[in-house]
């Protein structure tokens, strides 16, 4: 059992790394980890990464979301590898090869370098994105399919878990078994707004459903008060 002071991964979506560190410092022992994503690591980059991160005792998740031909995908997972990520994510889309190639990296890679290997994670439909977003993009089927379909695919090609909606934490749990990582987004305390986010649910709620960790930005990086509204999403969890 994850304590509930672990289970979130709060997002630092911002392109400054002293507002990133800031914040990480303030919430620790409040969060399991953060996740610094596209928009700080565009912004900032490895040396932001590591600006944030040293010194830190919290688990980092890079939430690079990488989408591209096996070969190219490898190589990223390598040059980031230096930055000891406990979690990184690719696109399921990118294909069973495009994920065994990125497995394969991280074995090797962590051997190399002497560090623990990343869980890497397939990111499957994006929680902003509703069955009519789906249809528009081609896929004529209900979410939940498609996101099983995507996450067997990543089960096999050797990923440890996969970023989904909480709607869809109680199949995948259901099929994938207890160690299968589900990393989710999409989670709303009943005090937040729901802002772009699409298929939502309480973090409560997620947990029971089989969330592994929960991902949480804007209901405590936009709060008045960032560490009262993690204290209050540990709270609701230990209820
Ligand atoms: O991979 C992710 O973390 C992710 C996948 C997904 O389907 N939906 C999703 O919201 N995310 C990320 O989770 C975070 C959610 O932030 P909030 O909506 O502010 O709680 C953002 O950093 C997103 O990039």
């Amino acid at each position: 059992m994850i304590p509930p002071a672990r289970r979130t991964f709060v997002a630092l979506d911002t392109p400054e790394p002293n507002a990133a560190r800031a914040l990480a410092q303030r919430l620790a022992g409040h969060v399991g980890g953060i996740k610094l994503g596209l928009e700080f690591f565009c912004a900032a980059g490895p040396d932001g990464v590591r600006a944030v991160t040293e010194g830190l005792d919290l688990p980092l998740f890079l939430d690079l979301k990488l989408h591209d031909i096996p070969n190219t995908v490898a190589g990223a997972i390598r040059a980031v590898m230096p930055l000891a990520p406990a979690f990184i994510t690719l696109h399921t889309l990118g294909g069973a090869a495009m994920m065994r190639a990125a497995a394969d990296a991280a074995d090797e890679t962590a051997t190399q370098l002497g560090l623990p290997r990343p869980k890497l994670l397939g990111v499957t439909v994006l929680t902003s994105m509703s069955v009519l977003d789906l249809a528009s993009v081609g896929v004529d089927r209900p979410v939940a399919d498609q996101v099983a379909l995507l996450a067997d695919l990543a089960h096999v090609a050797g990923l440890d878990g996969v970023v989904c909606s909480p709607n869809e934490c109680a199949v995948l749990r259901r099929q994938l078994g207890p160690n299968f990582t589900l990393m989710v987004p999409g989670i709303r305390p009943v005090w937040a707004s729901a802002n772009d986010q699409k298929r939502i649910m309480t973090p409560a709620a997620a947990v029971t459903a089989g969330a592994t960790y929960l991902v949480i930005g804007r209901p405590i990086t936009d709060a008045p008060d960032p560490v009262q509204a993690a204290q209050r999403i540990v709270t609701e969890l230990a209820a």
